[in-house]
């Protein structure tokens, strides 16, 4: 597998307005977009309640590009087989979330689907280093999971680059995603992510979709 050049950009549908779900995602893949973030919260992982397996199914009857299903739950493992089948095409669940986070990297291989592994901000990024050679995603958490619309926490930066050492060392296939805070500002500050995940900045901007998508790209690719 090769990496992303541009930037993959994923808006997450957390920030979209759920009156007009089917229509802003439509939205966002015409403005550019090139997967579909969904947040998945229970109450229980995270401090928030969120959307599931029927709206997963029913953004996948909309979207033609591939969803990017973020479980934030625990017992992830119980539910692996429902998100695979409601049509997610990369599920990544977090390392923090269950003691059997090798089980559940093969099970979702085994169910047809690209495995993801997220790591709070506080938790070592050594966490990560058995796991990696099986993973097709590793996704860094640049805010605290559980809401959109905080503050890009600005250690991040340096966890990037210690993750990419470790990822070109370990896998160099795998994606490294940033999910939290990125902005046009603070996007010039996570040089190196293969996926942008953004939810404000994509959906509640004053200007368009397209335009917020495009202005993320650009900022970006300033980064060098
Ligand atoms: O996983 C999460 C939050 O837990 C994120 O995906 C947010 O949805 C990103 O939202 P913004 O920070 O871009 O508004």
């Amino acid at each position: 597998m090769s990496r992303p050049t541009p930037v993959w950009i994923a808006p997450s549908v957390l920030a979209a307005d759920f009156t007009r779900l089917g229509e802003q995602v439509r939205e966002a893949q015409e403005g550019g977009a090139d997967l579909i973030h969904v947040d998945v919260m229970d109450g229980r992982f995270v401090p928030n309640i969120s959307m599931g397996i029927v709206v997963v199914e029913a953004i996948r009857r909309v979207a033609q590009i591939p969803l990017d299903v973020h479980l934030m739950i625990v017992e992830p493992e119980k539910y692996l087989a429902d998100f695979v089948q409601a049509g997610a095409t990369y599920l990544t669940f977090h390392a923090e979330a269950t003691p059997h986070a090798h089980r559940a990297v093969q099970r979702i291989r085994e169910l047809g689907a690209k495995p993801g592994l997220a790591l709070n901000p506080a938790t070592p990024l050594s966490f990560l280093e058995t796991l990696l050679p099986d993973l097709d995603l590793a996704l860094l958490m640049t805010v605290n999971p559980g809401f959109g619309g905080q503050k890009f926490i600005p250690g991040s930066t340096q966890r990037l680059r210690e993750l990419r050492a470790l990822r070109d060392r370990l896998n160099p296939a795998c994606l490294i995603e940033v999910d939290g805070g990125i902005t046009p500002q603070t996007v010039t500050q996570v040089s190196g992510a293969d996926i942008l995940v953004a939810g404000s900045s994509v959906f509640n901007l004053h200007s368009s979709i397209q335009e917020n998508i495009k202005t993320l790209r650009e900022n970006y690719a300033l980064t060098g």
